[in-house]
C-alpha cells in the first residue's frame, strides 16, 4: 500500500487554488517568502500540509521542500514543531526565517536554562508568537519539560504539526546513524491527531516505502518534488592512482583554478594526504574530519565559506547544514556509499544555480573495498548490511554504465517523474560525460535508463 503511494503523483484534490486558505496562502507566499511561482508538487504538498493532512514530502537538495511546512506553519494557529537532526542545520534555518521576519526558536540538549525558560514561558501564552519550534529527536523523546509543555499546546488546540526534518534518517536502507529518529512512530500515539509531514532527501521507492512502514503514519499523501538538478554537470572518470591525488590536482587546475569546491576522501588520513598534495600543487586546501579538534574543524570551514582557502577535503560528514551558494565542484575519490549517499553529497554544489561539476574518480577495485569494509563493520547488524551491500551495488552500475544519461540514470533510481527538460541535451552545458560521447544523447531521447527500464515522460 505505502509502496504504491511513494510513485504515484500527487493527489489531484490538493491542486489549485480554490481553497479557503488560498488567497492568505498566496500572499504569503508572495510578499513573506519573496516567490511568485510554485515548483513541481510544492502547492500539493502545501495544501495538503494546511488542510491537516499527513504528508510525506521527497525531494532533490535545494528542491524547495523546507516551504512545504514553514509556509503552512506561517498560516496556521500554534506552533509547528521540527524535529531535525543536527544544530548546524537548525541554526540555518532559524537564521533564514528571521531574516523574513518569522518567529521561529530552537531547544537542544546543551540549551542554556535562561533562554529554554524564556521559550518555554513564550509556548505556555493564549496565542504563541513562536511559528516554529526546532527541535532535536532526542530531545523530543527525553526532555520532560519539553513533552509537558507539547503537551499543553495539545490540551489547548495549539499544536499545529509535527514535521520530522532529514527523514531519510529513519530508514535501515539510508542513515540508521540516530536511533532516536526510530522512536518518532510513537509521536502520533502520544498526541493524537497531530498532523505529521515528513520530509526526506533524495532516496529511492524502497527506502521511501521502508520509512513510511517505520514511521507507521497513517494514510499518508506523498508528494515527490523535484530530484533533477539542472545546472550540474556529472562525470566519472577513471581514477589512475590510489587516493587520486594527480587527478584532482589536473583537473581542479584545468576547471577551477581559483573556486570554491570540495574534495570526498575515504578515509580521515586522507584528507589530510589530499590537502597536503593540494597545497603542495600550489592549490589552496584545509582539512576537514572528525578527528580534528573542534576549533581546528571551525577555522577550516569558516575559511573555506570565506573563500581564504579554496578547496576542502573533508569526510561525507562535511556539508550537511552548509549553504554555501557559489561551490563550483564537488569531487569524490572513492566509490559513494549509495545513490542516496551520492545525490546529497553532489547537492551541495551550485546552490546559486550556476553551472557546476559533480565529478567521481572511479576505480574497479572500489567496489571490493568497500564491500569488504561494509562486511566487516562490526557496528552493524546482518539485516542493515545487506541493505548497505545493495545500495553499494547500484552505486556501481551507476560508476560503471558508461553508455547512459547520467542524469537519467539518477531520475530513474529516484524514481522521480521525468520531464523532456530534464534531459541532458537541453542543457546547453551540463552534459554528462556519457552523453558527451557520440551516441549516448540518443540514449536520452528513448528514455532508456538504468537497467533498461523505461521513464514516464510527463512533456
Ligand atoms: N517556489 C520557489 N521558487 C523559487 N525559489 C524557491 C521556491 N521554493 C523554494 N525556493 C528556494 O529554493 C532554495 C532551497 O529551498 P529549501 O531550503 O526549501 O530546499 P530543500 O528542498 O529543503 O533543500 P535541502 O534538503 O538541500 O535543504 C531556497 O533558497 C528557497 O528560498
Amino acid at each position: 500500500m505505502a509502496g504504491k503511494m511513494a510513485r504515484n503523483p500527487a493527489d489531484e484534490r490538493f491542486r489549485g487554488l480554490d481553497f479557503a486558505h488560498s488567497p492568505e496562502m498566496l500572499r504569503m507566499f508572495n510578499n513573506i517568502f519573496g516567490l511568485h511561482e510554485f515548483r513541481v508538487n510544492q502547492l500539493e504538498a502545501i495544501n495538503a500540509t494546511i488542510l491537516k493532512e499527513n504528508v510525506f514530502v521527497v525531494g532533490g537538495n535545494g528542491a524547495g521542500k523546507s516551504l512545504c511546512y514553514q509556509l503552512p506553519a506561517c498560516l496556521s494557529a500554534g506552533v509547528t514543531v521540527v524535529i531535525s537532526p543536527l544544530k548546524s542545520l537548525i541554526l540555518d534555518q532559524i537564521q533564514k526565517l528571521s531574516e523574513l521576519g518569522i518567529k521561529a526558536r530552537t531547544l537542544w540538549g546543551d540549551h542554556g536554562y535562561t533562554d529554554a525558560e524564556s521559550i518555554y514561558e513564550q509556548l505556555s501564552e493564549n496565542d504563541p508568537m513562536i511559528k516554529l519550534l526546532y527541535v532535536t529527536p532526542e530531545k523530543v523523546r527525553m526532555s520532560r519539560p519539553l513533552i509537558e509543555a507539547l503537551q499543553s499546546l495539545l490540551d489547548r488546540g495549539l499544536l499545529a504539526r509535527f514535521v520530522i526534518d532529514e527523514a531519510q534518517c529513519i530508514s535501515q536502507w539510508g542513515d540508521n546513524f540516530r536511533p532516536d529518529y526510530g522512536t518518532l512512530n510513537e509521536l502520533q500515539q502520544d498526541f493524537p491527531g497531530v498532523p505529521i509531514i515528513a520530509v526526506s532527501g533524495p532516496i529511492a521507492p524502497h527506502i521511501q516505502e521502508d520509512i513510511l512502514k517505520r514511521l507507521q503514519i497513517t494514510n499518508p499523501q506523498v508528494f515527490t518534488m523535484s530530484f533533477n538538478r539542472t545546472n550540474l554537470k556529472y562525470a566519472v572518470p577513471t581514477r589512475t592512482t590510489m587516493y587520486g591525488e594527480m587527478d584532482c590536482i589536473s583537473w581542479i587546475k584545468e576547471h577551477y583554478p581559483r573556486d570554491s569546491g570540495i574534495v570526498y576522501c575515504w578515509r580521515r588520513v586522507v584528507c589530510e594526504y589530499m590537502a597536503d598534495s593540494l597545497n603542495e600543487a600550489g592549490l589552496l586546501a584545509c582539512s576537514y574530519h572528525a578527528g580534528m579538534p573542534n576549533r581546528d574543524r571551525e577555522s577550516a570551514q569558516n575559511k573555506w565559506k570565506e573563500n581564504e582557502c579554496q578547496v576542502i577535503c573533508a569526510t561525507v560528514a562535511f556539508g550537511m547544514g552548509i549553504h554555501k551558494p557559489d561551490v563550483r565542484y564537488v569531487i569524490h575519490t572513492f566509490l559513494p556509499k549509495s545513490m542516496e549517499h551520492y545525490h546529497r553529497e553532489t547537492g551541495r554544489v551550485g546552490r546559486d544555480g550556476n553551472m557546476s561539476h559533480c565529478v567521481l574518480f572511479y576505480s574497479d577495485s572500489d567496489h571490493g573495498v568497500l564491500g569488504r569494509a561494509i562486511r566487516n563493520d562490526e557496528s552493524v547488524d546482518e539485516k542493515s548490511k545487506d541493505g548497505e551491500l545493495v545500495n553499494l551495488e547500484s552505486m556501481v552500475e551507476y560508476c560503471s554504465n558508461k553508455k547512459d544519461c547520467r542524469r537519467i540514470q539518477l531520475l530513474t533510481y529516484f524514481g522521480g517523474v521525468a520531464t523532456e527538460a530534464n534531459l541532458c541535451k537541453k542543457n546547453t552545458e551540463a552534459i554528462c560525460d556519457n552523453c558527451e560521447r557520440d551516441n549516448t544523447v540518443t540514449d536520452c531521447h528513448s528514455g532508456k535508463g538504468q537497467r533498461g527500464r523505461r521513464l514516464s515522460w510527463a512533456v
